[in-house]
């Protein structure tokens, strides 16, 4: 395979201060947001946030009511100007594939070369081909191919003219849970190989952390938080975030010094300074993973509920405070709803909120 990185790389895609809206009315505001050359960055959050909407601005397909976005430093949007999408050396790819039916699956990866000479074409069309892993489809129709086999379609479709930034608009949605799965690594290492910089839009957190370096967390049409996946999940700066990503619960705690905090789960000692005041009171986030079923501790808990996820058990269990929470379990470990079971806490990270004031 001959390989035929992009001439024209992305430095830095920049999101400053922008607002978009329809009809005057803003439906995202304030949004900050980069990525860098050879990055894949994310836009997620719940159904109607406002992520296709920034993602359109960032095509071109809406204007900014404020702030500017630029690419390698030129100003691509502002409230004043907005370069045609043509002109942005920007790909698409869409939840609904849309593929051209009547045309083969090289003609329809040839459709944004039509200024290459023919030869260059082709061996474009071959070396996408190969690189998505359907050498030998060029002369099938869309038809013939599988949702999955279109997608990868589609993503050569996209990223055959070289553009300096792809974006991605729910394109796994469409397709079974096993299938994105599969699809999801492998769309990722076909962009890294082919230095294409992204940005994803998903509703869907495995997908997020599968496929993004950088996710942007928006609710309500604003960006609550900008991380790599490793900090969204461990380090959430909301409420929100914190819940939105994964599952947990908060358990009623007190501040006892500079990484120690005492709960329904004991006394627990992080490993850095959790910027509390000692008496303090806050919410402790308790994810999944954090209770570790253990038959030979002495703190119990009582399942309420429980889950086989095949390689491992996740149980709700009630502590002897009443409140309930996760616990993991290995896959051999199979309680029954009503036993009591030993629990060991494995939580060296601490993440608190202050106590919330009730209405
Ligand atoms: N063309 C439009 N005209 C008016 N309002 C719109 C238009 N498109 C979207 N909206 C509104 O803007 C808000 C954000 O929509 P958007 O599609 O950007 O959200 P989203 O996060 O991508 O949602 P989903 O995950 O459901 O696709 C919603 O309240 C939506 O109703």
């Amino acid at each position: 395979m001959t390989a035929m990185p992009p001439n024209k790389m992305l430095k830095e895609l920049k999101l400053n201060h922008i607002a978009v809206g329809y009809q005057g009315t803003p439906v995202v505001q304030d949004a900050n947001f980069r990525i860098v050359e050879g990055e894949i960055g994310c836009l997620l959050g719940p159904s109607g946030c406002g992520k296709s909407t920034l993602l359109r601005a960032i095509a071109g397909f809406e204007p900014l009511m404020a702030g500017d976005i630029s690419l390698d430093n030129e100003v691509i949007s502002s409230s004043e100007t907005t370069v045609s999408p043509e002109k942005r050396s920007i790909g698409m790819v869409f939840q609904d594939i849309a593929l051209f039916p009547h045309l083969s699956i090289g003609e329809n990866i040839a459709f944004g070369l039509k200024h290459w000479s023919k030869q260059e074409a082709n061996a474009r069309i071959d070396y996408l081909l190969e690189l998505v892993g359907l050498a030998g489809y060029k002369d099938r129709y869309p038809d013939s191919l599988s949702g999955g086999q279109q997608q990868r379609v589609a993503l050569a479709r996209a990223i055959a003219p070289k553009p300096k930034l792809l974006l991605m608009d729910e394109p796994f949605s469409g397709l079974d849970a096993k299938l994105r799965e599969e699809l999801v690594p492998d769309i990722r290492a076909i962009l890294l190989h082919e230095k294409v910089s992204a940005i994803l839009v998903t509703h869907d957190q495995a997908e997020a952390f599968a496929m993004a370096d950088r996710v942007a967390i928006m609710e309500a049409g604003k960006i609550l938080q900008v991380g790599t996946p490793y900090e969204i999940y461990h380090e959430p700066v909301s409420r929100f975030v914190a819940m939105f990503i994964g599952q947990g619960d908060f358990l009623p705690a007190v501040v006892c010094g500079a990484n120690c905090v005492h709960s329904d789960l004991g006394e627990i000692h992080g490993d850095m300074d959790h910027g509390f005041q000692s008496g303090e009171k806050v919410d402790l986030l308790v994810r999944p993973d954090d209770i570790l079923h253990d038959d030979d501790s002495e703190f119990k808990g009582l399942i309420v509920s429980k889950w086989f996820r095949g390689s491992y058990f996740l149980y709700r269990v009630k502590l002897p405070s009443g409140k309930v929470t996760y616990c993991f379990a290995s896959s051999h470990h199979n309680h029954s709803i009503g036993q009591e079971i030993g629990l060991t806490v494995n939580l060296d990270h601490l993440v608190m909120f202050p106590i919330e004031a009730k209405a």
